[in-house]
């Protein structure tokens, strides 16, 4: 193989490797790729596992794929429970925005989900009942109704279709009454309190290892930062609380109550506060916000 620039050309458009002023030993095999440089045939180019990115589809075009063979996203289907829930304008008489419907989609589908439907489903138990008898989704997400009220009508519902309660209330604040509940044989509902921040807990500790499973998806490293201000703790119960990051340090964020949204909207992370508290300076375990790592799929429409 001869360069241009290692040449000469003549009249007649011809290379000729000599040039006479500065001439350029061309080496045996020089600017020639041999074959097998980057792997041989049947090298294993990835380990079984790894997310299907931009790179690994060029990869596998360049190495001649033209199938792959992926597990698929798990296909997620929303019931928003609720009768006092309004879809727009301002709260008032009593309703209030539905905040949830909004978070959500975008969440889900930031954990790797395919959101198949988003559904206001009221505080009727039979058309829960239906919704959930006619889904063919790999995960259902219910809001509110977790509770023992006469409106609650997720634990009724599951009583009635058979379901296997696996998740049955956490020692976690806020979150209490969250649950994960097997439905079918190849379904699972993860029951989300209606509180919103309490919602954001069942999302990121049940939601997210069940997604990331049926994905089959590796669990993320966990990881502590030191917290630069103390945080009250629960007497008995885990607290979730919204953090930013600062440098090396998480800052406690205000507004962290269970139906509050503005801390989480300014977090960075939930910082995994133990029974009794947190003192200035103590390493708190942290659950990444999707979008703050960067991980998966930061795609919000
Ligand atoms: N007797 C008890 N009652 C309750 C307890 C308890 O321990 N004993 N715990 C409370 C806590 S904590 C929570 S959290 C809630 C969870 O109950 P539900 O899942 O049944 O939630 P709801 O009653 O349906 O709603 C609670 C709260 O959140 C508002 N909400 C509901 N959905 C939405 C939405 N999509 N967007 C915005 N806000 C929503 C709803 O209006 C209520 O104010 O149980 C407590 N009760
Ligand atoms: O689940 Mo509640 O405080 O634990 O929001």
């Amino acid at each position: 193989m001869l360069r241009s620039e290692h040449g000469r050309t003549d009249a007649t458009g011809r290379l000729h490797a000599a040039v006479a002023d500065a001439p350029h030993t061309v080496a045996h095999g020089q600017d020639i790729r041999p074959r097998g440089q980057e792997c041989r045939s049947g090298d294993q180019l990835l380990p079984v596992g790894t997310r299907v990115t931009p790179a690994v589809l060029g990869m596998a075009a360049a190495a001649g794929y033209d199938t792959l063979s992926a597990v698929p996203r798990p296909r997620v289907d929303v019931f928003v429970l609720g009768d006092e829930l309004l879809g727009e304008g301002l709260p008032h008489d009593g309703l209030i925005r539905d905040a949830l419907g909004p978070m959500l989609p975008p969440w889900l589908r930031a954990l790797g989900a395919e959101v198949t439907a988003v559904r206001r489903i009221g505080d009727a138990e039979d058309a829960l009942h239906e919704a959930l008898r006619a889904s063919d989704a790999d995960v259902v997400v219910t809001t509110g109704g977790t509770a023992a009220g006469p409106v609650d009508h997720v634990h009724p519902t599951l009583r009635r279709i058979g379901a296997e309660l696996l998740v049955d209330g956490v020692q976690v604040r806020p979150g209490h009454p969250m649950l994960l509940a097997r439905t079918k044989d190849d379904q699972h509902l993860v029951g989300l309190p209606g509180n919103p921040l309490a919602a954001v807990s069942g999302l990121l500790t049940l939601a997210e290892p069940l997604l990331r499973t049926l994905a089959a998806r590796p669990a993320p490293e966990p990881y502590t930062l030191p917290l630069r201000d103390g945080v009250q703790g629960h007497p008995y119960d885990t607290r979730l609380v919204p953090v930013s990051l600062r440098g090396d340090r998480a800052l406690p964020l205000l507004y962290n109550g269970p139906a509050m949204l503005r801390g989480i909207a300014a977090a960075d992370a939930l910082a995994v506060v133990p029974p009794g508290g947190a003192r200035p300076g103590q390493e708190a375990e942290l659950l990444d916000l999707p979008w703050a790592s960067g991980g998966i799929e930061v795609c919000f429409t």
